[in-house]
């Protein structure tokens, strides 16, 4: 196995080119691009990531001489239904096309305007993407030898990732819990008397946790007492503890050898899969620090990175493999990796995992000639959205589940105060300069809808000296890394990033979150300003409202407001029916029990409107 393997095994799509609010702004992106000002380098003193000889935007700079070619112009993707997800393969892991290994090649591709145009509904509906960046022959890419990190040994750092709680946690009692199916268990009151074993228990106090979230108080019972789960709780509100804690229990209550197959396949215990290489890894390392000083091994595949390294880390056995899914496939197709052993499979970002992008992953693990039938394992799926057509195709891989909604699934986090503006694209510029200024020191995540608004919005930033970095799935991964540790560590206040972070992602302190550009879907939106307002603390997300692009929004926006008790601007009144939907007592069960046990410790969600 080498590191070619990572090569051959991208799949190279040719998203349609865009038409981009900034080339009519009068911005020669390719110019400012190929004078390569603008980005500070970030990698200096930074020990970390300072092994190779990348220098992420500089680099572009020297690259970059396309200028206002031709391509990337014309023609519109179809259906935008799902905002920048680029064909689920893109910003997003299916597929692992890994990295444009040199912003140059992005750079010439634009300027002959060969690249693809127009095109017709995409299968994610991608819509709007980037211009492509010239024919297949560019796109190809260099084997990739990023090897990230290792992960740290220090246990002070291995607890420190933690949000600490917020003044409203305890708010979270109040919060009404659906537990819909055949014989719910009894929710836990506590860690204490959850029945959990020592090693596990010392790991929770550790992370700094005193009390079970909802989500927590329920699905750990009912995961523990071998049942699937289909689980739905606000963003930040501990999903991750909620399936890891009782997952890693029963390794360690009834353990069962680790087996290695022929020619040292591995066999996990427990595969989790995620839509984001970043999220992904930080699922690994939660799982590593509620199974600290266990027997249990952890490991982790995901792309942009070299193959060798995390498959001999496989290869010597482990009880949870945590994956993106086309990572995850490399290795099964290759025989480096079968479900033979499973005992639990998890799909974090559920309803993402179940979408068209990723949907043919999920169905090739689930259906796998070695995966384990669905009575002899237990399948656990989480997320803060989950649309009735995605449980809909969730139930084929569900056996008996049990379904839990914490509050109104789908539902916006209360503890985000939600302020738009309304603006036309030629002010959204000046409006996130005077945002940023205004809010000086405070960390900030902007989201915008296309990768190369990003790095222009990000190079735009640096230039007034704003210190700022970008995530987006045409940076390689070394990039991506570094640009989300430099955010975290608060190196750079300011992080430009498209979809690609906006689920999951569990970042200390951010204050904001700025929709330069609101997503094309209402689960998105909720998803991005998830990434404030965090575990009880307070957050703001400020969206810009561009009426010529955003109308089809509207009813749904509103409807997110008044259920989360927020004042409805005018320009969202009066905007039809809503697609959202939600009641009283989170969101429904697609299979309509009538057995419902609803509990609300402390309090009554306030009546719906809808
Ligand atoms: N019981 C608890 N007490 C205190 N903090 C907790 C508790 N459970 C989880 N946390 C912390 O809350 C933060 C958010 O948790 P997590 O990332 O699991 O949220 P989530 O529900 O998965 O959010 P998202 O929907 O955005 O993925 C993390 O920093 C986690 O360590």
């Amino acid at each position: 196995m080498d590191d070619e393997w990572d090569d051959s095994c991208d799949i190279v799509v040719q998203p349609p080119p865009t038409i981009n609010s900034y080339a009519d702004n009068n911005v020669d992106e390719g110019h400012s691009l190929s004078r390569g000002r603008g980005f500070p380098s970030f990698i200096e003193d930074n020990e970390d990531f300072n092994k190779g000889d990348s220098n992420g935007f500089e680099r572009r700079g020297r690259g970059g001489r396309g200028g206002r070619g031709r391509g990337g112009r014309g023609g519109r993707g179809g259906n935008r239904d799902r905002g920048d997800y680029e064909n689920g393969g893109d910003n997003y892991d299916n597929g692992e096309r890994g990295d444009r290994h040199e912003r140059g090649e992005r750079g010439r591709g634009r300027g002959r305007g060969r690249g693809g145009r127009g095109g017709g509904p995409r299968p994610n509906g991608g819509g709007e993407g980037e211009p492509t960046e010239g024919g297949e022959d560019e796109a190809k890419k260099a084997p990739v030898t990023y090897v990230p990190p290792e992960p740290t040994e220090v246990e002070e750092e291995i607890f420190s990732s933690t949000i600490s709680s917020g003044i409203n946690f305890d708010k979270f009692d109040c919060i009404a819990v659906k537990v819909t199916g055949e014989n719910p268990p009894r929710a836990i009151d506590s860690f204490e008397t959850a029945n959990l074993r020592k090693y596990v228990l010392d790991n929770i106090l550790k992370s700094g946790y005193r009390k079970p979230t909802p989500i927590q108080k329920h699905a750990i019972p009912i995961i523990m007492g071998g049942r699937d789960l289909m689980g739905c709780a606000q963003t930040g509100s501990g999903k991750t503890a909620a399936f890891l804690l009782p997952i890693i229990n029963t390794l360690l209550q009834d353990p069962r050898e680790l087996v290695t197959g022929p020619n040292g396949c591995a066999q996990p215990q427990v595969v989790i899969v995620a839509p984001t290489r970043e999220l992904t890894l930080q699922i690994f390392n939660e799982a590593r620090k509620f199974s600290y000083g266990s027997v249990l091994k952890i490991a982790v595949a995901y792309g942009g990175t070299a193959v060798r390294h995390q498959g001999d880390n496989i290869a010597r056995g482990c009880h949870i493999l945590v994956a993106t899914p086309g990572r995850l496939h490399d290795f099964v197709d290759r025989n480096r990796v079968s479900f033979d052993g499973i005992r639990f499979v998890v799909l974090d970002e559920a309803d993402r995992m179940l979408d068209m992008g990723f949907m043919p992953s999920v169905e090739k693990m689930m259906d796998h000639p070695t995966m384990v039938p669905l009575t002899e394992r237990q399948t656990l799926m989480f997320s803060a959205t989950f649309p009735e057509d995605i449980q809909h195709l969730a139930g084929r891989f569900l056996n008996n589940y049990l379904f839990v909604a914490v509050g109104v699934v789908g539902g916006a986090s209360t503890d985000v105060e939600q302020i738009f503006h309304q603006v036309t694209k030629y002010e959204k510029q000046n409006m996130l300069k005077k945002l940023i200024e205004e809010n000086d020191g405070k960390r900030i995540l902007v989201f915008v809808e296309t990768k190369r608004n990003a790095d222009f919005i990000a190079a735009m930033l640096s230039e007034q000296q704003m210190l700022t970095s970008s995530i987006h799935g045409d940076r390689m991964q070394r990039e991506r890394e570094e640009a989300l540790h430099n955010f975290k560590s608060g190196r750079h206040c300011i992080l430009v990033a498209t979809a690609v972070a906006a689920r999951g992602l569990d970042i200390k302190n951010v204050d904001i979150v700025v929709n330069y550009d609101l997503p094309k879907s209402i689960d998105e939106y909720v998803h991005r300003i998830g990434r404030t307002g965090r575990v009880g603390n307070r957050g703001m997300a400020v969206s810009f409202f561009d009426s010529d692009q955003d109308v089809a929004l509207v009813a749904d926006l509103a409807k997110i407001l008044r259920q989360a008790e927020q004042p409805v601007p005018d320009f969202l009144k009066g905007g039809g029916t809503a697609t959202y939907k939600g009641n009283k007592y989170g969101g429904s069960d697609i299979r309509n029990f009538n057995n419902a046990s609803t509990t609300v410790d402390q309090g009554q969600e306030p009546d719906e409107e809808w």
